[in-house]
């Protein structure tokens, strides 16, 4: 399928790094750096912990930055007695366009499953928030190479009861879990092998043309050295960036991957 309309999108993951400080400061950096002709290219986001959120919206609405934000976690819940969760009109009312949902480290240290995926997915689109829904395999399940349908019943999972008019709006990050974290990047076809196969899915759930719009990510140890590669493959839309996200430079270097050349 061809990538002819999509806008890359490459957004920084900060896990649970930099506080409200700091983050301001980051994306003063990020703002500095980034010109018109970079946003004309790729679409940016920062994802920051909860407690940064409010700082960078004040930043981005007063200085008008054309970055975009959004956090890691929603609950699946709009309001109640759920100590310690963030619902999606918190969310909203703070302006996040995006929300990581099911990340790896989600997953594996908060026991979320697909189930409480496809909720907290249902939360987002409910409050006009694009979930970037994380998918990927373990290193037992690449060994015995069932990647694909590892993956594929993640995104069926996220995805059920989910309407074409929301689903044509999310964003999908493949993020093999060998690969994050650990300086060990999936090759280019790796990462073209299991987009591609998410992109049928998507079309044999919705229809080849929903496919072809929603954009595909992905993650696990992308850097400046390795994007270029990786977004030259035709199912592959951008990165979530973890590591190289704290990196201002190193962050820009990525958003520019069309400057450099295809190692
Ligand atoms: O988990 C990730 C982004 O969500 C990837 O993390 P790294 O880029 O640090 O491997």
């Amino acid at each position: 399928m061809s990538e002819t309309t999509r806008t890359p999108l490459m957004a920084g993951n900060w896990k649970m790094n930099l506080n409200h400080l700091e983050a301001i400061a980051h994306v003063q950096k990020l703002a500095f750096a980034l010109t018109d002709k970079d946003y004309e290219a790729v679409e940016v986001a920062v994802l920051p912990p909860f407690t940064d959120l409010r700082s960078v919206q004040t930043l981005v609405d007063g200085d008008k930055l054309k970055i975009r934000y959004g956090a890691q976690d929603i609950s699946a819940h709009d309001s109640g007695a759920y100590t310690g969760d963030i619902s999606g009109p918190m969310l909203a009312k703070l302006k996040c366009t995006y929300v990581a949902i099911g990340h790896s480290e989600r997953r594996q240290y908060h026991g979320e499953d697909d189930q409480v995926v496809n909720v907290k997915v249902k939360a987002a689109f409910r409050n006009g928030i694009v979930p970037i829904l994380c998918v990927g395999e373990g290193l037992d399940v690449r060994k015995a190479g069932e990647q694909v349908p590892f993956t594929l019943a993640q995104v069926d999972g996220a995805l059920a009861g989910i309407p074409a008019s929301d689903a044509e709006q999310i964003v999908i990050a493949y993020e093999p879990v060998w690969a994050i974290g650990t300086g060990e990047v999936a090759t280019p076809e790796d990462a073209q092998e299991v987009c591609g196969a998410i992109r049928a899915r998507l079309a044999e759930l919705y229809d080849a043309d929903l496919a072809n719009k929603v954009r595909v990510l992905y993650g696990g140890s992308c850097k400046s050295s390795n994007a270029p590669g990786i977004m030259a493959k035709p199912d592959v839309d951008g990165a979530l960036i973890g590591g190289a996200a704290l990196d201002a430079e190193d962050f820009v270097k990525i958003v520019r991957f069309r400057d450099q050349a295809v190692g």
